[in-house]
This record gives C-alpha cells, structure tokens and sequence, in this order.
C-alpha cells in the first residue's frame, strides 16, 4: 500500500544569494514573507501567497550552524544527532541555485516511513520531532528518483501555530489583511519536472508506488507508452502527468470520501533526439541533471496578475506578435470575451476546447528566477480545462527557443545591438 499524501505543504529553494530571492520573491512574485528561522549560520525565509508557500534557504553549503539556545527541542529516535542549520530539509550540495524539496503533509510520518522503506524508499532524515510552544511536527526526508529532488513529509496534526516549530512568524495581523485582488493567485497548479530522456514511466512508476499517483492523459489521443508528444515545427517534447488526491484520514479524500479533490499536479518533461538545444535539455545541462523545472501558480485573473508582476519587473515570455493576429485566435479570444491586446502585452496564450461547454486555458511563464537557465514560475487560469494545451505548449516552446537563440547570438557579438 502506497502512503496517502494530504496535501501539498510547501516547495522549498537552496540557493546561494538568499535576499535577493526574498526581494524577488516579495516585491515582484507580490508573495507574503510570513515566517523566518535565522541561526547563526543559516537563514531560512518561507513566503506565501494564497496556499502556495516557497521556503527559501540560504548558503552553498547550508551553513552548519549550531544550534541556538532559542531553538525548538528537536529529537530524532533513530539517530541522536539531528541537522537543524536546515530544518525539516536537507542540504544536497547541489551545484547551481535549485528548487530541491517538495514538502507534502501526511497523517502518521513514523507509519509512511515504515511503509515507505518496506517499498524500498531511500531515507535522508528519519522520523524526527520537533516541538515549540504550540505543539509538535514530526517530519522525514526521503530521497526522490528525480535528480536532487527530496520529500519532506510532515505530519502537523499534533501542531496549533501558523508554520512549522522553529519558525518565528512575521508581525502582521494575517488575519486582517486583505486579498490582492490585482494578483489574486490562489494555490500551486502543477510542478514540472525535466528528466532525461526516456525516464517518465520510470518516475511515474515511483510515484504510483509509493504515495498512489495515478497517471492521467493531458490529451484524449495520448499514447500510454510515448505520452503527450509534441513533435512538429521545431519542438521536440514529451510529456506526462501523474496527480494524487487531498486526503484527510488516511486514505479519505476531503471533502467526502466519494468526492476527491485533485491536489497540485505533477508533470514530467522531457526533450526528442532534436537538433538544436532546447528547454529541457538546457535545463538538464545548466542545473547539472533532472530537477524541478517550473512551478505553476494558479490565479485566478491571470491578465490581471501578470500586469501587476510586469509592473514590478518580472519579464514574461512572449510568443511572436503573429501569434495574437492569427485570424482563429483571435475569433477564439474574442468567443472566451479576452482582450488581445491585454494577452499580448504580457505574452498570455490561450488554448480553447470548444466542445458544447467551451473551457479555456490560459498559460504565461516568466523568465528564468536564477542565473542559469533553469527554474521559472508560470501563471494559470483555468477556465474549466484541467488539462495542459498543446497549443500553448507550442507556442511556450517557440518564444524560449527564439530567446535562447538571440542569447546565443548576443553572446556571440552577432546581434546588431550588441555590435555597439
Ligand atoms: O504546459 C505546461 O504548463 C507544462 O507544464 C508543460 C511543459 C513542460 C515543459 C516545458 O518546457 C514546456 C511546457
Ligand atoms: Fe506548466
């Protein structure tokens, strides 16, 4: 039996120049600093927006800081010493800026850990509990089979405070503050993962076992084998989805057993033999192997969103001008009551299914967040389409290989600009 997961808890990022993240993260993404654990050597910052929660933390090597007489107690049964420069996370020492741990809530951590090394699972933190004045969390770390990817999982029933022990929460009344109605986003939609070629059942495989994904097909002629395959006008992509549901005991989806609720969606990246570099593969070279690719925020006014995030600078991708002329995309924008002057100006695709109820989907990526070319966020609205649009997928895949390309040739001195 696989372990129910409840629910998504958080995604955290190593990376080596922490306040700038957190000044991104804030004054661009519009995300809340809401909860920060400072040691001597080490900083640990989570954010939030709506559900979605990023912790960011900070140093190469994680600092090893000694614990603070302020610390919470942490105890771990199985091993004396416990690692608290970076609580409930562990540091892999990966080489470049990362988003290494997806932290998924459970009902019992002690129970999954035993399930989860029956089924083999690699374990890097075992069942440890940590402990402040408004309860306890108990937490373990197990290994992905994607790249540096880790679990956190943590079981906070036993916990009344607002993040994690250890954390100390921002001053602000949360409970007064008002929703962003200019960026109203809302939870996280999906993460995508690039890996190598070849490696999606492998992955999927991993995750039905132990925590019960299940696959799902992001188009209805999908092969089972090959998956969602983009393979026409210079894009070279496959891709597969995998999702779990929200559980509230184990096993009982909320919110009644007969009704589950899909939780953040899980899809997996990868490049075709193709000539030319592309995304997915300059991820894997950049970020040195298979890692979390993008993370999707859900919004729920995604024009909106992404005019209040440009007007604090974060730069979008944009598909070519043409793309909002085309006679069919336009009448498709025009039929879901979009203005395609306010799509273009951001870089906002639109993917229609027309059937007798017509769903939209609309998808904007930002610009790489660290200096290699690697991990982006995405802003999604979803107009009842719960799917991924391959159109869009095209269009995305167009507008990076055209920005990578004018880096290649700006790095090469051939763009007229750079001459000067
Ligand atoms: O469409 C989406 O949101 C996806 O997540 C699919 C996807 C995956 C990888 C890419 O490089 C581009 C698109
Ligand atoms: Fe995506």
């Amino acid at each position: 039996m696989a372990v129910p997961l409840r629910r998504l808890h958080h995604v955290s990022l190593h990376v080596s120049n922490g306040l700038k993240l957190a000044h991104d993260l804030v004054s661009k993404y519009k995300f809340d600093l809401f909860a920060t654990r400072l040691t001597d050597k080490s900083r640990q910052v989570a954010f939030r927006k709506g559900t979605s929660v990023f912790v960011v933390n900070e140093g190469p090597n994680g600092g090893n800081g000694e614990h603070p007489d302020h610390a919470p107690r942490v105890h771990s049964e199985k091993h004396k010493l416990s690692n608290p420069s970076c609580l409930y996370d562990v540091h892999t020492h990966h080489p470049v800026d990362s988003v290494s741990n997806v932290c998924f809530e459970v009902e019992d951590v002690e129970r999954s850990f035993k399930v989860l090394r029956q089924l083999g699972c690699n374990f890097l933190v075992p069942p440890t509990t940590v402990e402040d004045e408004n309860g306890l969390v108990t937490y373990s770390v197990v290994k992905s089979i994607v790249g540096n990817v880790c679990h956190t999982l943590v079981d906070k029933t036993k916990y009344g405070g607002t993040f994690l022990p250890g954390f100390t929460i921002a001053e602000k009344n949360w409970s007064l503050e008002k929703e962003d109605l200019s960026c109203p986003v809302t939870h996280f939609d999906h993460i995508t993962y690039a890996s190598p070629r070849k490696s999606s059942h492998q992955v999927i495989g991993w995750y039905e076992k132990l925590f019960g994904f299940q696959r799902f097909f992001i188009d209805g002629d999908e092969d089972v084998d090959e998956g969602f395959v983009v393979n026409q006008e210079g894009v070279g992509l496959r891709l597969t989805a995998m999702q779990y549901w929200k559980c509230s005991k184990a096993g009982i989806a909320l919110p009644f057993p007969d009704v589950k609720e899909p939780d953040c969606k899980f899809v997996i990246a990868e490049s075709l033999p193709h000539e030319g570099r592309n995304q997915v593969d300059t991820f894997l070279e950049q970020h040195r192997g298979a890692g979390v690719q993008h993370v999707a925020l859900y919004t729920k006014d995604i024009v909106s969103t992404a005019h209040a995030m440009a007007e604090a600078g974060v730069q979008f991708f944009s598909p070519p001008p043409a793309y909002y002329t085309e006679v069919g995309k336009l009448q498709e924008m025009e039929k879901a009551g979009l203005d395609p002057q306010r799509l273009s100006e951001h870089g906002i695709l639109l993917d229609s299914d027309l059937q007798e109820v017509p769903s939209y989907l609309l998808q904007v990526f930002t610009k790489p967040l660290f200096a290699e070319d690697t991990f982006f966020l995405e802003l999604i609205e979803r107009r009842g389409a719960t799917g991924f649009g391959e159109g869009n997928i095209r269009a995305l895949w167009r507008s990076v290989q055209a920005y990578m390309e004018n880096e290649r040739r700006d790095s090469q001195g051939e763009n007229v600009q750079s001459a000067h």
